[in-house]
């Protein structure tokens, strides 16, 4: 069995509105989560909206700093104390459900995939755009597309272009949050092939967060289900049948699912 990528313990996140004068409001968005998650995995984080999918994957990348708890990365700990260990966070990159706001308008589309190699690897700018397009191209974009700004290409061909951005610094763990739900089916169908292509191809390890369980079920290896912050499931992607879940919330979500 592969070594555990990402493993953490006991994570706590809680979230206090100030209503002066009336006492905060707190909300316990993650409460005591265990997980590990192994070399070339796909796991995919199912739940409700509220569930506590996006500050979980914002804790796996420093995103939220947990009140409690501790994530590691192949051993070593992301965060000392409250402080995100920096070095790591090539290895780990997010990509959003929404890259209008995670491109920058300003630039190419070739720019804005050579930009982390100019600030991490310290390229050459001609290298890294040269790069750049080589990336491009592994994502299914290539000729005069790359010198576009992204405000002109498709929702799913900016998700690419996104995808691309990411693998730039050859990170080790891809966190994906609900970065096909914005896509309509077919240009979703389409997404997942090239991450499960990329997964072949360079033993990346994945997490999908998705409020769409069937998604789950056909990408992933491996299911979490979350409800109140909490993971109430936890099983292998062929197991997520209704007859054999043992949580009636996760039953609840597989027979939710519209079938044709
Ligand atoms: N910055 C914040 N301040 C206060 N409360 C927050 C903040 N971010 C999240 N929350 C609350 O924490 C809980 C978990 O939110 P989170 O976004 O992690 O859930 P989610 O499962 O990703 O939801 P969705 O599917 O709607 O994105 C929710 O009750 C939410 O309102």
């Amino acid at each position: 069995m592969s070594e555990v990528l990402l493993q953490a313990e006991g994570l706590v996140k809680e979230y206090r509105s100030s209503r002066w004068p009336a006492p905060a409001l707190r909300t316990r968005a993650i409460d005591d989560v265990s997980l590990e998650i192994r070399a070339g995995e796909t796991v995919g984080i199912a739940g409700e909206s509220g569930s506590g999918k996006s500050t979980l994957i914002g804790a796996f990348c420093g995103l939220v700093r947990p009140d409690a708890g501790t994530v590691r990365l192949a051993g070593l700990p992301l965060y000392r104390g409250r402080r995100f260990q920096r070095e790591l966070w090539r290895s780990i990159q997010l990509v959003f459900q929404d890259p209008y706001t995670s491109l920058n308008p300003a630039m190419t589309v070739a720019q804005n995939v050579a930009e982390p190699l100019l600030l991490w690897h310290r390229e050459d700018r001609r290298d890294a755009e040269s790069r750049a397009r080589e990336l491009l191209d592994q994502v299914g974009l290539s000729g005069p597309l790359v010198e576009r700004r992204p405000t002109t290409l498709s929702g799913g061909q900016r998700q690419r272009v996104s995808i691309a951005r990411a693998l730039a610094v050859d990170p080790r763990l891809l966190l994906l949050d609900e970065s096909v739900s914005a896509l309509d089916v077919s240009i979703q169908a389409q997404i997942l092939q090239l991450l499960m292509d990329l997964r072949a191809e360079r033993e990346l390890t994945q997490v999908l967060v998705s409020h769409d369980i069937s998604v789950l079920k056909l990408f992933c290896d491996r299911v979490i289900v979350m409800q109140h912050g909490r993971i109430v499931e936890e099983c292998a992607a062929a197991d997520l049948e209704p007859e054999l879940v043992s949580e009636p919330y996760t039953r609840q979500l597989l027979e939710a699912v519209p079938r044709l």
